[in-house]
């Protein structure tokens, strides 16, 4: 109950793959690149008024996307110059020869030298996309950095130059565009940083690849969008009650309170009908008197700890917040996972397993949920790559849904799926904002939610409310705008 297709991420390959089943299916390869480079030109019609335009073409098939975009524009009046790669044509009989042929005015070598011939205009950046084998050098280097370091406008075509599309990175030098243009669906390059940042707002125009094409080939990566999820989405129903919303419990640090309070309170807003806070019984006051619609349990040792997990009605745990790092903090996480219900593992129940990942990973399940950011991940994932490869594999060794935190967080499934969420804001770097985070996905859990999904759902909200305050956010505004998210989520149609 996860759709995985329509906001796909595909990797250059795959992306390839999709435009041969096309073309297979009866759509010519000249008419994919055709309707590429004529989106190319729409958009940039669409978004700037008429001015000198220079389109800067590789030899492969960015660049015959950059002819076709080249002819169109002049057609509509505007003053274009093509550049190529010197001696660097499209090879005889591709797409791309073909549409360079259509083009029947003069193509000039590319230089830094024509950039002032654009002063006032516009570049259109078609040497490398999808194809992008090794870091630019000669002439292209040159130009990418000379283009970075003037104020001319960069149109990218399918990715700017120099950025992976299969992880965003950056392969020696790549350009800063203002907008790209890519078609079919995006790549992982255009969500993962540093190459989202390089390719500013991206469009995905439609270009003739039918989604039949998706299944077989796609189904691994998206991005994140109510789209995946919202089909299973736990609005409350008409004849429900508190019970059938289910109940979460959220264990409490003895000194730095804030951090469960915030969860307990996010997973009250995304819907838990009951929620608890187990809290240590010095602390017992702290949590008592500053929470009201949330219930506070106290607990001396582990055996009253024990009990406060027994009565199974409490269907979703949230432990780390505010813990400390501590053998307490990991002995009260395994006492959790061994209930083998669902739970949340947040900050220092991570943490407390640094040294001893196979401990965590023996206890945990495809009903665990893992909420590191980069530091804690580390210290219990000995993983290189990408974000995108490194939560994928985290996931898939430690058997957990693995959330890894950041700017582009990635969700991962132990089977592989893999979700990068791209709505939040850079306000949400504010403390106290994954503890929110934590209680935000434990709340849908409890009410029945799969622990992927509700993962993904929860960041996507978790997003939202921050992007509705926009500056100056503090963790305890998300809770106040978890309701506002939850409207916006309501009026999006259910796919
Ligand atoms: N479904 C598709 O695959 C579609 C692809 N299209 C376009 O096709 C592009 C992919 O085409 P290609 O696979 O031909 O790849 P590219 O055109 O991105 O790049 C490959 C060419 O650039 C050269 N090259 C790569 N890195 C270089 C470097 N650093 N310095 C100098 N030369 C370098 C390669 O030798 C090859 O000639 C996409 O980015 C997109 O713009 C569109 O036409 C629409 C359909
Ligand atoms: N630059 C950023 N842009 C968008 N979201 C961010 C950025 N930095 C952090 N976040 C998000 O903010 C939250 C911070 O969580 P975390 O690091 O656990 O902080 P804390 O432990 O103080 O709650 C995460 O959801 C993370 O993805
Ligand atoms: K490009």
């Amino acid at each position: 109950m996860i759709n995985m297709f329509s906001t796909a991420l595909l990797t250059p390959q795959e992306m390839g793959q999709a435009d041969k089943a096309a073309i297979a299916s009866g759509v010519p390869g000249a008419a994919l690149m055709d309707n590429a480079g004529r989106a190319v030109a729409r958009e940039i019609v669409r978004r700037w008024s008429r001015r000198p335009v220079l389109v800067a073409c590789g030899p492969g098939n960015n660049g015959g996307d950059g002819y076709v975009a080249a002819r169109y524009l002049a057609d509509w009046g505007w003053p274009v110059t093509v550049a190529s790669l010197e001696g660097r044509m499209p090879s005889e009989q591709t797409d791309a020869a073909h549409h360079a042929g259509l083009w029947r005015r003069p193509v000039v070598r590319l230089s830094a030298a024509l950039l002032d011939t654009v002063r006032e205009g516009l570049v259109i950046d078609a040497l490398f996309g999808a194809g992008l084998a090794r870091p630019p050098s000669g002439d292209a280097a040159a130009f990418i950095q000379a283009l970075n370091d003037s104020d001319i406008p960069v149109c990218a075509v399918d990715l700017p130059s120099g950025v992976n599309g299969e992880d965003g990175a950056v392969l020696g030098a790549a350009l800063q565009a203002q907008l790209t243009i890519t078609f079919f669906r995006k790549k992982p390059g255009h969500v993962l940083f540093p190459g989202r940042a390089l390719c500013g707002p991206t469009v995905v125009a439609q270009i003739g690849i039918p989604d039949t094409v998706l299944p077989g080939l796609a189904g691994h990566t998206a991005e994140n969008s109510p789209d995946v999820w919202s089909a299973t989405f736990p609005w409350p129903q008409l004849t429900g009650h508190k019970y059938s919303r289910g109940h979460a419990l959220v264990v409490g640090g003895n000194r730095m309170t804030g951090a469960a309070r915030l969860a307990a309170r996010a997973a009250a807003r995304a819907g838990a009908g009951l929620v608890t806070l187990a809290a240590p019984e010095p602390a017992w006051p702290v949590y008592a008197t500053a929470l009201e619609s949330i219930m506070v349990e106290g607990f001396c040792d582990e055996y009253s700890f024990e009990s406060l997990l027994a009565d199974t009605r409490k269907n979703v745990f949230v432990v780390g917040p505010g813990l400390g790092v501590s053998e307490t903090t990991q002995n009260q996480t395994l006492q959790i996972l061994a209930k083998q219900r669902a739970c949340v593992l947040d900050a220092d129940a991570i943490s407390s397993f640094s040294g001893q990942p196979e401990r965590l990973f023996a206890a945990v399940s495809e009903k665990s949920v893992l909420t590191p950011h980069e530091g804690e991940f580390a210290r219990v994932f000995n993983v290189s790559g990408s974000k995108l490869e490194r939560a994928r594999m985290a996931a898939r060794t430690s058997g957990a849904v693995v959330l890894l935190k950041g700017a582009d967080t990635v969700i991962a499934h132990p089977d592989g799926r893999a979700i990068v969420n791209t709505n939040a804001p850079p306000d949400l770097a504010t403390g106290g904002a994954g503890d929110v985070l934590a209680g935000m996905i434990a709340g849908l859990m409890a009410q029945g939610m799969p622990p992927f999904n509700a993962a993904c759902a929860a960041c996507w909200l978790h997003g939202e409310a921050a992007r509705q305050h926009g500056p100056g956010l503090v963790a305890d505004d998300l809770i106040h705008l978890i309701p506002a998210a939850l409207k916006v989520l309501r009026r999006v149609p259910v796919n």
